[in-house]
Order: C-alpha cells, then structure tokens, then sequence
C-alpha cells in the first residue's frame, strides 16, 4: 500500500506525543513495515509558523492534549491551516482523567472541515499537567496494549474496507463552554492570568526558555515572562532542578480538588464506526 504516515502533536509534557507516536507505529507495522513516518511536532511556536499540506496518499494521526474540555484554544488557529486534500486522519484527544468533553468531536470538525476523512478517532489518558499524582505516568503499559489494539483495528479499516467510512466519536454540538475551575466559595475562579514562579534552584540552563511552547520566558532573565502563560506544564515538569512552581491559591486550590476527585482510573475511548 503506498501510504504515508504522519504522526502530528503538541505535547508540552510529553503524554500526547507517546500516545500519537504509539499509534503511528503501530499502524505502520499493520499496514506495512516499509512505510516510513513523518513527524510534526507543533508544541514549539517556530513551527506553528510554517502551513502544511497533505494529499490522498497520507494517513494523518494527530494529537492534542485536552484543555478545559476543549482543543486547546491556542492551538486553534495553526489546526485550521493544515489542509487535508483527501487524506485520512485519525484524531486524537490525551486528558488528565478528569474528562475530556467536547475536545475529540471539536478536533475531529476542525479535520473534516479542512478537507480530511475522519476515519477513527479515540480519548486517551495522560498525566495531568497540574500534577504528579493524577494519573501518574499514564499512559502507561496497560493504555499501550489499548493503543496496539487500535491501531491494529485502524490497519484493518484501512487494508480491508473498499469505501473507508467515516467516524461517529463522542461529544455534544453546539460545544459545551470551557471548564472553570471553582475557588473555595463555588464561584468560578479564573487562573488564566497565573504565572509560574522561579526559585533559586535556578542554574539558568535556559530549558524553559527554548521549551515554553508560547515563546514566553525570557531567554536572559528566565524569571521572567514576554508573554502569556498556558499552564501547560511544561517548564515545571521538565526542569532539571524544580525551579519553577505555582503559588497562586486557586490554581493549587483547583490542582488539590482535581487530584481528590478524579482520582479513580479512566480507560481510553476508542471510536471505529
Ligand atoms: C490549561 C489546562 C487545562 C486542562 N484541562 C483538562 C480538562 O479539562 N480535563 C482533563 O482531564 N485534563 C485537563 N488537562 C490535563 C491535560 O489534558 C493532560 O495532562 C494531558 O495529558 C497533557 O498532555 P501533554 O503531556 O501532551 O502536554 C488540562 C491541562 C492544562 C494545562
């Protein structure tokens, strides 16, 4: 079969990428082991820059991480300048165990409107980026074998059906509004002004900087911040000496609350029909 696989995610903590990266390899392997894939990782600003373009000859996987229900806004944007001419695509939502609302049909309406057939789609389950303890080190080797399944499944639709259908996935029209988290007295607490703070662990090896998928920390004084901040996780969770932290009280308030309350596992959502 003369496909290509493209493997496409922002990934600021790294869950979505394993996730996508998983399922386009075993999709190649199902279809065949000759196919190459192709990589975009979009979590950087630079490459948010460049439109791509695909044909009727590609398959397209194509990740994002689910933010207040919804495909992160910011994203938004870049997802309506790739361009299906064809191609078929399988999207794909990573939520931190709370839920994952109306993010895949949202993913999914962007795709078929920009010319892709939509042909499988799944939600699946990734540490959450406020946390360590919430859904700590998924996905895991149990959402893995899930993955292997489905892309095993995805191979077959592919090789075996002669008019390839479209799928039906999971989540309301119109979309439901971003989730707000609560402060201590029940009204809706707005954490989308907090930044993160810099202790003096800081060696200023300048990794947050050149990660931040918003470009936003400053590249000479890392304490500082040129632009918005996302709360993705990024520059907490993968700095080498625990330099950076939130202290704002509703944003721990809503971490806390979500650790307690969706602390029972999830499993993954996989949609083929
Ligand atoms: C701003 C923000 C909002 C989020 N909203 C949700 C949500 O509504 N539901 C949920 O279960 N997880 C939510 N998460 C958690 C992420 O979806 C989850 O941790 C995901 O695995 C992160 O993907 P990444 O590792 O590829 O960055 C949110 C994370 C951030 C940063």
């Amino acid at each position: 079969m003369n496909k290509t696989i493209n493997a496409m995610y922002f990934s600021a903590t790294d869950t979505t990428k394993k996730v996508v990266s998983g399922i386009a390899w075993q999709v190649s392997e199902n279809i065949s082991t000759e196919i190459a894939i192709n990589t975009i990782d979009f979590t950087l600003p630079e490459v948010r820059t460049k439109p791509v373009s695909f044909t009727e000859e590609d398959i397209l996987i194509i990740g994002v991480p689910v933010y207040a229900g919804r495909v992160p806004n910011i994203l938004l944007k870049y997802l309506n300048t790739i361009t299906g001419n064809g191609a078929l695509a399988i999207p794909v939502v990573v939520y931190g165990n709370r839920n994952y609302d109306d993010a895949l049909i949202e993913l999914k309406d962007v795709l078929q409107l920009n010319g892709f057939k939509v042909i499988a789609g799944g939600a699946f389950i990734g540490e959450h980026s406020f946390s360590i303890t919430l859904a700590k080190n998924r996905p895991d080797e149990q959402d893995m074998a899930i993955i292997d399944d489905f892309a095993k499944q995805i191979g077959k639709k592919i090789t075996t059906q002669e008019e390839i259908e479209t799928v039906v996935v999971k989540g309301t029209r119109p979309y439901r509004k971003h989730y707000v988290p609560k402060t201590k007295d029940g009204s809706p607490a707005d954490i989308r002004k907090v930044v993160p703070k810099t202790n003096s662990n800081c060696i200023d090896c300048k990794l947050c900087a050149n990660l931040c998928p918003m470009g936003s920390i400053d590249a000479e004084d890392v304490s500082k911040l040129n632009g918005i901040c996302i709360k993705c996780g990024a520059c907490i969770k993968k700095c080498p000496t625990q330099a950076k932290y939130y202290d704002d009280q509703n944003y721990l308030r809503h971490k806390q609350e979500l650790e307690i309350e969706f602390a029972s596992r999830r499993e993954p959502e996989l949609f083929l029909t």
